[in-house]
């Protein structure tokens, strides 16, 4: 059996769950945690990436680069990565970042939209880092789609390509079939980013495991936008029954949870992250899963329901970056 490489998103997609405000030493000892259990990938950051802080995603209590000179000293083993959205984050903030001791960037474009991402691919290879091509939103198009973005990432040096479930909208036999057929086609390995909205994360990444993925991700207790990402214990624990090898500890990710994370979410009054009916209704509509909290504010700025707001953005195929349609939909909705 090959072994599979997990990257934990709990500092970077798990930081919408604690609305960005993650101090630097909370940072530091979940870093630290999930280095000792054997994470490979460590991802820091704002939830929507390099330079994510903004009116429109939120500002965080530090800057990227602040989160990343005080995690790059205490890594052993895992690389520390940064997530960029071509137009949010600049080849500049990248520089930075690298400088200061990342070594690993995912660079995430919507599904369609891999040609955006050609010149920060290009930059990150000649930085030297190891360069994963994301495509958000993957539940959006068609295998033979998704295939044509991949191939132009793979072909402007990415290491590794993700099919991305941004909005937890994918079923297991569609994870298995676009995961495949990408692993059939692409000379680089293929990874897997689940979201947990139909209550489908675990299930979903073991398929794109068997598909043929070499690259899982999750997040400690399912941390992160919507209904929260795979939990990286529970994807550990099946991984081990399966006797997929991996370079994770289960007790000590289970530790890194329970005696590191929670305690900080309690410290900040956050919930635990768990489905509930909007984050259901965001896998159901398939929109991104950062636009609830938007789409809560609007409903009650406007006094209509999340839920029709989220699906008619789906209707509309809203994509990240979009967000500010959806006060645009909730005003509409009504006037009806
Ligand atoms: C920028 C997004 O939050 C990336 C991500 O985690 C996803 O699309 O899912
Ligand atoms: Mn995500």
């Amino acid at each position: 059996m090959r072994k599979v490489m997990l990257t934990d998103t709990t500092l970077r997609d798990g930081s919408h769950s604690v609305s960005h405000q993650y101090s630097l030493e909370d940072m530091k000892k979940i870093a630290m945690a999930l280095d000792e259990a054997g994470i490979d990938l460590i991802e820091i950051g704002h939830g929507d990436g390099l330079n994510g802080q903004s009116l429109n995603y939120g500002f965080a209590a530090h800057t990227d680069l602040e989160y990343v000179k005080a995690v790059a000293g205490v890594l052993k083993n895992a690389k520390l990565t940064v997530l960029l959205v071509p137009g949010i984050g600049l080849i500049e903030d990248l520089e930075a970042v690298r400088e200061a001791g990342v070594k690993a960037v995912r660079v995430a474009t919507h599904v369609t939209e891999a040609d955006v991402a050609e010149q920060h691919i290009k930059a990150a290879k000649k930085m030297g880092l190891f360069t994963v091509g994301f495509l958000m939103m993957s539940h959006m198009a068609s295998k033979e789609i998704i295939l044509q973005e991949a191939q132009k990432m793979e072909s402007y040096g990415a290491d590794v390509v993700y099919v991305t479930d941004s909005a937890g909208a994918m079923l297991p036999d569609e994870v298995f079939e676009k995961v495949a057929y990408l692993k059939s086609h692409l000379k680089v390995p293929v990874g897997h980013h689940s979201h947990n909205n139909l209550g489908l994360a675990v299930a979903n990444s073991v398929k794109a495991y068997e598909a043929g993925a070499d690259y899982l991700d999750g997040s400690l207790i399912g941390l992160g936008a919507g209904a929260g990402n795979c939990p990286t214990e529970a994807l550990v624990a099946v991984l081990e029954r399966l006797d997929i090898p991996k370079n994770v500890d289960l007790y000590s990710i289970i530790d890194a949870g329970d005696k590191v994370l929670i305690p900080i979410l309690e410290a900040h009054q956050k919930p635990l992250p768990r489905m509930n009916s909007d984050s259901l209704i965001i896998g159901y509509a398939g929109v991104y899963s950062s636009f609830m909290l938007h789409a809560r504010n609007a409903a009650n700025r406007f006094g209509v329901d999340a839920r029709d707001v989220l699906i008619e953005l789906g209707k509309k195929k809203a994509v990240g970056g979009q967000e500010d349609w959806i006060i645009e939909v909730a005003h509409q909705l009504a006037n009806k």
